[in-house]
Order: C-alpha cells, then structure tokens, then sequence
C-alpha cells in the first residue's frame, strides 16, 4: 500500500465520523429548542463524554488501564478553582484553564514516569492510579476548617470550592457552545492522533508490547506521552466540570467516579474514541431519567441496563453502529496496491551511519557470558566472535541454552555475567530497543506479529521507526513484501496469514531496515519442507546485506543454509566449523543422540 493508500483509511475515517458531523450541528443548533435546564444536562454530559475518551485514549488505544483517571480531571478542577478565585476577571479564568491542564499534565507525567520506565504490570498501574485518586479523595475531604485557603479560595471540605467563576464569565449557552466545540476538537484531534506515527505506535504496543519494543521503539516513552495526553485531556474536562456548576467537591476523586468512568468507556465501545460521548450520554440520560421517574429503582435498573450491554455488546455500542452504518452507507475499502519498482540499494543505512561500522573487526564479541537461573547455568562461559557480512547456525539438543544465549543476545535478558560487544562498544547492559536501534533485530521463536493488524501496517511500524520519509518506507515495504511473498496480501490482517506466512513476516519485519545484525530463532519452527526451502532462499538472500544469526532445529535447514555452524550443549559452546566438519564430530552426534557427557 503506497502512501495514498493510507490517505484511503483515514477517507474511510471520515466516512465513519459523518454521523458525528451530523451530530455536531445538532448539537450546536440545541439551544434553539432546549431550555437552560436541559442545555446544562447536556454540557454535563460532554463533559462526562470527554473524561471518559481521556481513557479511550489511555485504555483503549493505549492499552494501559488507568483505574483513577479522576485524578487528573479533580486536580485540574480544584487548580482551576484556586485561580479563577484568585485572579478575578475572564483572564483569571483562562490561567486557571491552563492552570489546570498543567497541573494534570504534570502529575500525569510523574506517575506515568515512575510506573512505565519502572515497567510494573497493567493491573499494578490501575491500582496505583486507583490508590492516587483515593488518597486524594481523603485529603480533600479533610481539608475542611478556614485554615485550607489559598488566597480568596477556600478548599472547603467535603462541601467542596464554592463560587467558583464560569470560564470567560460565559452565560449557559455561549459555555455550553464552547464544551460542544471543544469537545469536537479534542476529538478530532485524537482521530487525527490515532493516525500518526506516535499514535499507531501507542496501538502497536497495545497489541503486542514486546514485538512493539523489538522493532526499536522505546515502548516507555510512547507509553508516557500517551498518558500525559490523556491525563491533561481529563484536567481539561475537570476544568469544564468545576466551571460548569461553578464547584467542584471530593467526590470527583471517589471510588464511585472512578469506576463510572470505566463503565462509560466500556458502553460506548473501548476502541472506539467517539465510543465516550455515546456512553456517557446513553448512561447518564437514563440515570437522570431514572432519577426522576424511578427514583427508588435507579441503581437496580441502570445496573441492569449495564451489564446486559456489557454481555451483549462486548465491544460496545459503538462499533455494532459502525458496522450498521457502514452497511447503510455500502462502504467498502479498496486500497491503492503500490506500483513502486525501486531499488533499496540508494538508500543509506542510517543505523551504519549512526553507529559508524567499519571500525571494529569483529562485529559482534561475547566475552565470558553467563546466564543463571536459580542454581541452573543456561548459559555458561561462552566466548565467540562473529565476522561482518557473515552467516551463522546456532544449534544444539533442546535445552542447550541456545534460546537463553538469543536473548542474551537481543537484551530480552541480563547477563549473569560477561560481556557483549557490537562493533567494539559494549552493549550488555543496552535494553532491546537501544540494541535495535543500532541495528540489532531479531525474529522470536514463536511468531510474534501484530495479529491484528495488517500485512502492510506490520511492515510499515518496523520501517517507520527508522525511516520517517514516507515514500522510502514505500519502497522498502514493496520490496520485502516481494521478498517474504506476501505482495498480494498486505491488506490482509495477519491473522488470517498461515503459520509460515506469518514467520515470514516477522522474518521481514525484522530485515525490513536492513539491520547491520539479523538474528532469528527457530526461523522454520512448523514449517513444511517447502516452506524450509523457501526460508533458507530468504534468508541467503538477507545474508547478502546483514551479518544473520539463526538459531535452528532442522539440520537440513543447517545444511542448505551451509553457514558456520556453533553448537551448543550443556550451556556451553561445544564446538565450531563448517557444517561438513561439524557433522562429522564424534561429540556432536552423541549429544544429538544422547550419549555426550561433558568432561569432567
Ligand atoms: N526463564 C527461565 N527460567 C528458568 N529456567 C530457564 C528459563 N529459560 C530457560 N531456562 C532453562 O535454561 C536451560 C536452557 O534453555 P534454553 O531454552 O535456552 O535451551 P534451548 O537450547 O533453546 O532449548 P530448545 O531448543 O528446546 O528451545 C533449560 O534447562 C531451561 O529449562
């Protein structure tokens, strides 16, 4: 898919959003038949919308559940009333506003900091972020005697900040105006947001962390800024909030909040970003129509209404309207096939250039490595050296270490001790995505693909993390597609790609930015014989340009491939040579057979 055919998704896009042009006007044409009363129900329940499509963002295209997203949104809240009360006049309120968002955005980033570099589980980020918005809650409702004061604004307890000013000293429908369009624009922006670089990145890591890292991107990073977004996006609602009904009290921090924003998100669809809106419209219209007609059954009947469209639905409301709508409008998504013939022979390499090969005449050196598991040494004083521009099969009986050693390798784990040097410099202790950006890259054992996502966006995020010119991650897109085969499925998911199929894209993705050092396991792992055969061409013709190290099973696949072989036993490097000589080692058949013992 060329780079017009991209332009075809986010056409497709658009035709999917219509539905929400056409809600717009609705929307800004609402105070000519709604009363104050109503229009104030309804700014509530955008603001509501765009808390909960903070979490969209974070949760839902970022993969990262964060449990207390009320924190952001009550801390902006409270800093915009201390300001707004302090500095009186519109101005004050609009330094409020961005007082508010700072605020968020700052405390986003301080616990998005600590929770993805110190890489702690999903479930611990939603029960810190759950923890933060809780000791909030406490703090705030503590805060009740004239003592907690900043200036003219008086905390107030559990009361809450009172008389806070409307922003821009707006009056009911000019606010509500203002929440509708802001809210559009957040939203916009975040579509156009799931389309960049950063943003397909933020869903790649999402669906497939490891694989997101291996291919060179700093997952952490990634991960911080879409949290910072998020957080500041949920400051900017707090902000709306407290400037609609003119306080704010502890309860946006409460357990209740928290979870009511989950609730919205799952309703509306988690991977849909207009999803929140729908959500929160949906639940909190029945909640005030229950309130008022039912009072007694509210919670009986909206928790009712809740988990049946969780069951029913469990993707949401939003994508089973999608499709309806997608089938209305006969919708349908041709992609442009790319036409480009070039060559990659003209473009630089630039992990070369970064890292200035040539220097060293090893290109990689493993000095004294070992790697223990308990009392278990997996991998056990090896040394050996491999030459630029050359092949290598690592092989050996099952649990050798040669596994262990790929990953000690690749930096998915740490040496016991020892030492890795690439092109002179010392890498032992580079996590993956610093190795592959320096041109290390690596295919797994197991296939390890963005399963939902397509052949070319596959390729396309392990281009794209070195090559941020479009029209050469076109050409060299094309030219692995015709490489691994897979030229007349690039829109195709690669789920639905064979076993092999999906070796060989991962095998692609790996080679894609021609890495100075190509490493893979188990390249063939249940593959057919013709299968075999076709990967041993692929990876001859991948040794033309990187140095390729393979860890492999199937001898006949060490013998086609003819490379240097390395075998392992025991942990430890038994022997090295051609695949003839190898062969013909006394040790290495009795350890295939079982009968090697290692001196004593
Ligand atoms: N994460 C781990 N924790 C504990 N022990 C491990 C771990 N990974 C590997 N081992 C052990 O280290 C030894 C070497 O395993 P490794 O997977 O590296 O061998 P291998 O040669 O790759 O085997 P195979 O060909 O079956 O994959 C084995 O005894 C294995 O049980």
């Amino acid at each position: 898919m060329s780079v017009k055919g991209h332009k075809y998704q986010i056409w497709q896009d658009v035709v999917q959003t219509l539905p929400g042009l056409v809600l717009l006007v609705i929307l800004l044409c609402l105070p000519i038949v709604l009363n104050d009363f109503a229009l104030l129900e309804v700014t509530q329940w955008l603001i509501d919308g765009l808390l909960a499509l903070s979490l969209t963002l974070v949760w839902g295209v970022g993969g990262v559940f964060s449990f207390g997203q009320t924190v952001f949104f009550g801390l902006a809240g409270y800093s915009y009333g201390i300001v707004s009360l302090n500095l009186s006049g519109w101005l004050g309120t609009l330094l409020g506003l961005l007082c508010g968002i700072v605020v968020a955005l700052l405390v986003a980033s301080f616990l998005g900091y600590f929770m993805f570099y110190g890489r702690i589980s999903n479930l611990a980020v939603g029960i810190i972020t759950l923890a933060t918005t809780l000791i909030f809650y406490d703090l705030f409702n503590s805060m009740a005697g004239d003592q907690y004061r900043i200036g003219a604004a008086a905390i107030g307890g559990f009361n809450g900040m009172q008389r806070v000013p409307t922003l821009l000293n707006l009056e009911i429908i000019p606010h509500y105006l203002l929440v509708v369009i802001v809210s559009a624009l957040v939203l916009a922006g975040l579509i156009g947001f799931r389309h960049c670089r950063l943003g397909r990145v933020l869903n790649a890591i999402r669906l497939n962390e490891v694989r997101t890292e291996l291919l060179g991107y700093d997952t952490r990073a990634v991960k911080l800024i879409g949290f910072g977004i998020g957080g500041a996006i949920a400051g900017l609602a707090g902000v709306l909030h407290t400037s609609w009904g003119n306080t704010i009290n502890p309860t946006v921090f409460g357990s209740g909040q928290a979870i009511l924003v989950i609730i919205l998100v799952l309703v509306g669809g988690k991977n849909h970003l207009w999803g929140a809106f729908l959500g929160a419209t949906l639940l909190q219209s029945l909640s005030g129509f229950l309130g008022t007609f039912a009072q007694q059954a509210t919670p009986i009947i909206l928790g009712t209404t809740l988990v049946t469209i969780v069951l029913l639905l469990p993707g949401g409301i939003a994508p089973t309207l999608q499709q309806f709508w997608l089938r209305l409008s006969r919708w349908q998504y041709y992609p442009e096939l790319p036409t480009l013939k070039a060559k990659v022979g003209g473009i630089e390499n630039k992990q070369d250039r970064k890292v200035g090969s040539g220097t060293a005449p090893n290109l990689l050196e493993v000095w004294q490595l070992k790697r223990r598991f308990g009392s278990l040494l997996a991998v056990n004083n090896v040394n050996l050296t491999f030459q630029p521009g050359q092949a290598y099969s690592i092989i050996g009986p099952n649990g050798a270490g040669k596994s262990t050693f790929f990953n000690l390798l690749i930096g998915h784990l740490t040496t016991t001790t020892g030492a890795i040097l690439y092109k002179g410099t010392d890498i032992t202790h580079l996590i993956p995505h610093e190795r592959t950006k320096r041109g290390i890259s690596a295919k797994l054992q197991h296939p390890n693909v963005f399963l939902e996502l397509s052949v070319y966006e596959n390729l396309w995020l392990a281009v794209a993390v070195h090559y941020q010119d479009a029209a050469t991650q076109s050409i060299l897109i094309v030219e692995m597609l015709h490489e691994i085969a897979l030229y007349d499925r690039l829109t195709q998911q690669a789920d639905t790609l064979s076993h092999g199929e999906k070796q060989w894209l991962e095998i692609g993705m790996a080679a894609i930015a021609q890495p100075t050092l190509l490493l893979l396991d188990e390249p063939t792992a249940g593959m057919s014989r013709g299968e075999m055969l076709q990967t041993v061409a692929l990876v001859k013709r991948l040794a033309q340009r990187s140095t390729v190290i393979v860890v492999e099973h199937d001898m006949e696949f060490v013998r086609q491939l003819g490379a240097t072989v390395i075998v392992f036993s025991q942990g430890e490097v038994l022997t090295t040579g051609s695949v003839e000589t190898v062969q013909q080692d006394a040790r290495v058949l009795e350890i295939y057979l079982g009968q090697y013992a290692k001196p004593d």
